[in-house]
């Protein structure tokens, strides 16, 4: 008999992910639905379960793989996908702090009225995933999201590693931490130029603070960063923001929250399938909030790759 098969990050946004699972294992239980669970220990091992589960070929036993954590979790767990089509369908539980996959799929943020949904296998799409390799080291890896590259990388990494974000998390509001990241990040951050290749043709820019590859709208806890953004439309949206003050930047990140950015004349925009990116310094680079490296950079989309039941 198939059953669906749990990736449970417990310590997402400082436990809430353990939590989750809990009610998700009573509504399991009681309404005698089968079920196997992996537990995820520390960094990277989401992606190790899901290249197991490939390998050990486990497909024929599987009804659904429902992740239970944050956006981070997500990402590592998609990318232990092989290349070729999957052929079981993903769920997702919201657990963690920002969420942002969740919502840009419309899932319900409730967990049992998520499984419930999940469970009734009645809506499954077809997702696309970006892809992204790394020049200088060996890592690769997907994103669902966003990929990110200088100030909002920086952002990232601090929200993440600071004590606040636990605290916070505490009374809900763990999103907040990236708030603080980044007023505390303008001041200090230096600006780089780049080159960008979209499709074949190179753009150069100055005095660039960040560059977004978006598949989907959202980012950060909920800031619509590529509001034209469609996870179904087999492209990646560029959006480079250069040239502008650090006051200016902050009225560019109020404008976010409400996706009205796009109109700033510091903000250009591409659409397009096959990215390089490099930089005259090497910046930092995460895939949906997760620091995976540096630039330079070669980024991709997985057309309608991700199935997924919402
Ligand atoms: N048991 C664990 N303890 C600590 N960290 C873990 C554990 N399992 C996985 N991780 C790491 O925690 C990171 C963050 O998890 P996740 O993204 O799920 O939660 P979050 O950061 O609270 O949520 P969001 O990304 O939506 O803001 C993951 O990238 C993963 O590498």
């Amino acid at each position: 008999m198939k059953k669906h098969v749990f990736i449970v990050n417990p310590n997402s946004a400082s436990g809430k992910g353990k939590r989750t699972w809990m009610k998700v294992e009573r509504y399991l239980i009681s309404n005698n639905i089968p079920y196997s669970i992996y537990f995820t220990s520390r960094e990277g091992e989401a992606t190790e379960i899901v290249k197991q589960i490939v390998a050990d070929k486990m497909h024929d036993e599987i009804k659904s793989l429902i992740i239970i954590g944050g956006d981070g979790t997500v990402q590592e767990a998609i990318s232990g996908l092989p290349n070729k089509e999957v052929p079981f369908t993903f769920g997702v539980i919201a657990g963690g702090t920002g969420n942002d996959f969740v919502r840009s799929i419309g899932q319900d943020k409730h967990p049992i009225k998520a499984l419930k949904r999940i469970e009734k296998m009645k809506n499954v799409t077809g997702i696309d995933v970006g892809f992204y390799q790394l020049q200088n080291s060996e890592a690769q890896g997907r994103f669902v999201n966003a990929l990110g590259a200088g100030f909002d990388a920086e952002v990232g990494k601090k929200a993440n590693n600071s004590k606040i974000k636990s605290w916070l998390n505490t009374f809900g509001l763990g999103s907040l931490s990236y708030v603080i990241a980044l007023i505390s990040l303008i001041i200090t951050y230096k600006r780089t130029n780049l080159t960008i290749n979209v499709d074949g043709k190179n753009h150069d820019f100055s005095n660039v603070w960040f560059i977004t590859v978006a598949n989907g709208p959202f980012y950060g806890g909920g800031m619509k960063i590529s509001p034209n953004s469609s996870n179904q439309d087999g492209a990646l949206d560029v959006i480079i923001v250069h040239n502008l003050s650090r006051l200016k930047l902050l009225t560019l990140f109020g404008l976010v929250f409400i996706g009205k950015h796009l109109q700033m004349k510091e903000v250009a925009t591409f659409k397009g399938k096959e990215i390089y990116l490099e930089s005259e310094e090497k910046i930092l680079i995460h895939a949906d909030g997760e620091t995976v490296g540096y630039t330079p950079a070669n980024i991709s989309i997985i057309h309608k790759s991700l199935k997924i039941s919402i």
